[in-house]
């Protein structure tokens, strides 16, 4: 089939690559002309495994191409997924609609053949079926353009898989175009294993990805919560967290204590579910994610408040390691990252930072320049009086504590991910802290 993927950015790239290597022509859209280069030469635009291969694959296969042009758009594709931004608005914490609003007033006017323009960002409900009816007044006459929703769970750091080889698809479906079913059935037809299909309408659909992201959310502050509860009772929040986990009804995953949850969805998907709660009439039962949100930042300052007692009770003046700035290891992602947040913060009070991550550089460079930056892991500990793990890439995790002892100033260090080995790095004399442990 001929699909388009108009906004490239973590959803689309990966959106577009994959549909074009389980078989179908794709053509990818969006307005930034340097992505689209990039693109086009078979770059992906951030850091996502395995993902510049499988674009220079598909390029070279000819089956994916790419196009700032609207107009070439509308004449190629049968199906349109959009997978634009929909971040926090400045000013509030709804969701700005503004680019997607964009995406279909500048696709819409040029269609002219009958097709099916599929929403795939992340929108407060009652989003779709005001596109669908925008759609129908921009779109000419005779086109017949009709809208679905197909709200999507990749995670970055696994995104390919997660598309390839879904945990589940959601479809939904407006009464005005029942066909859609039928088209978005034939678009996932190829994958294998076949996933579980739940064929909703477009409310439920927009709201299953909010209530997915809430409850993910939720699931992290809760265990943060008992983090706290740990830290003012000498009760130790991962032996916790691995009792909790053998409840099959729990579950182990994103039971993992730590600085909390950032990045481009989880924080502004729940502030932005809450704005919609007050406008619906339903803010109380909402109400929680506040509070999810607000154990989720106070874990940040857990981390400085430890980085702090380390040195004595002040950071200012204090040389400061951070090692990690990506939201998250196996991402160049900063969007909302606890660990530049913490970083910045340590600045803030005075603090001498030297930040390293092994893709996120650039990025965070751009957005906090103030911070220093250095060439690895034992470069940025040289001479600090503490070292914070904010970021688990594996290559901090398995990093020798006996190497890292010999550059710094003072054996102290904050395990904000709980991810290194307590034993072996006490074993080899240092201050270990780690959040909600003893
Ligand atoms: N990042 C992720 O892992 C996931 C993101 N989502 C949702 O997908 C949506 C996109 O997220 P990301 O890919 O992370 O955002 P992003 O910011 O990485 O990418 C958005 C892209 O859209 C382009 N764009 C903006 N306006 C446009 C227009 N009018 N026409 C064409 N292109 C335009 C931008 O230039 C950019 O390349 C959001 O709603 C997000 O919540 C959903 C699941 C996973
Ligand atoms: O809507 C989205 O964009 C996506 O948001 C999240 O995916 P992602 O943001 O890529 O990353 P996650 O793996 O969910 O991690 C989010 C944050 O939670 C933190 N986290 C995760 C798990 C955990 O146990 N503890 C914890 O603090 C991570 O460090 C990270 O900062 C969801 O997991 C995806 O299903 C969803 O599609």
């Amino acid at each position: 089939m001929r699909l388009t993927v108009i906004g490239t950015g973590y959803l689309g790239a990966t959106h577009a690559a994959c549909m074009a290597a389980i078989g179908h022509d794709v053509l990818g859209v969006d307005v930034d002309e340097d992505r689209i280069a990039a693109l086009t030469n078979g770059q992906a635009p951030f850091y996502e495994p395995g993902l510049s291969e499988l674009l220079r694959e598909q390029t070279e296969a000819g089956r994916l191409r790419f196009t700032t042009s609207y107009e070439e758009a509308a004449a190629f594709g049968e199906v349109h997924f959009v997978c634009v931004g929909t971040p926090q608005h400045k000013d509030s914490g709804a969701a700005d609609l503004g680019y997607i609003d964009a995406a279909i007033d500048s696709l819409a006017p040029h269609l002219t053949h009958p097709c099916l323009v599929v929403g795939k960002s992340t929108v407060p409900v009652g989003t779709a079926s005001r596109l669908a009816e925008r759609l129908a007044g921009a779109a000419p006459v005779g086109s017949r353009a009709a809208l679905a929703w197909n709200p999507e769970f990749l995670r970055e750091g696994f995104a390919l898989d997660d598309t390839l080889r879904p945990d589940r698809l959601v479809f939904g479906i407006g009464p005005e175009a029942p066909e859609a079913e039928a088209v978005l059935r034939a678009v996932y037809a190829p994958l294998d294993p076949e996933p579980p299909l739940v064929v909703t309408d477009l409310a439920t659909a927009e709201l299953v990805k909010v209530s997915a992201n809430s409850f993910l959310a939720t699931k992290i502050s809760f265990i943060n919560a008992m983090a706290e509860v740990c830290e003012a009772t000498g009760a130790d929040v991962l032996q916790l967290s691995r009792a909790l986990s053998y409840d099959t009804r729990i579950g182990g995953r994103f039971l993992g204590p730590g600085i909390g949850f950032g990045g481009g969805c989880l924080p502004k998907d729940i502030r932005a579910f809450q704005a919609r709660g007050e406008e619906l009439g339903v803010d109380r039962a909402l109400r929680f994610l506040r509070e999810v949100d607000a154990i989720n930042l106070r874990r940040r300052e857990r981390a400085v408040e430890l980085a702090a007692e380390l040195c004595g009770g002040s950071l200012t003046g204090r040389r400061v390691a951070v090692w990690g700035a990506a939201f998250k290891p196996d991402s160049d992602d900063i969007r909302d990252s606890p660990a530049l947040a913490v970083a910045a913060r340590m600045h803030a009070l005075g603090a001498d930072v030297s930040v390293f991550d092994p893709k996120a550089m650039d990025n965070a460079r751009k957005v906090q320049p103030e911070l220093g930056y250095a060439t690895g892991a034992l470069a940025a500990a040289e001479g600090a009086e503490v070292v914070l793990l904010l970021t688990e890439w594996s290559e901090f995790s398995e990093i020798d504590p006996t190497a890292v002892a010999a550059v710094v100033a003072q054996r102290a260090v904050v395990d904000g991910r709980n991810a290194l080995d307590r034993a072996r790095w006490q074993g080899a004399g240092w201050t270990y802290r780690g959040l909600g442990r003893p």
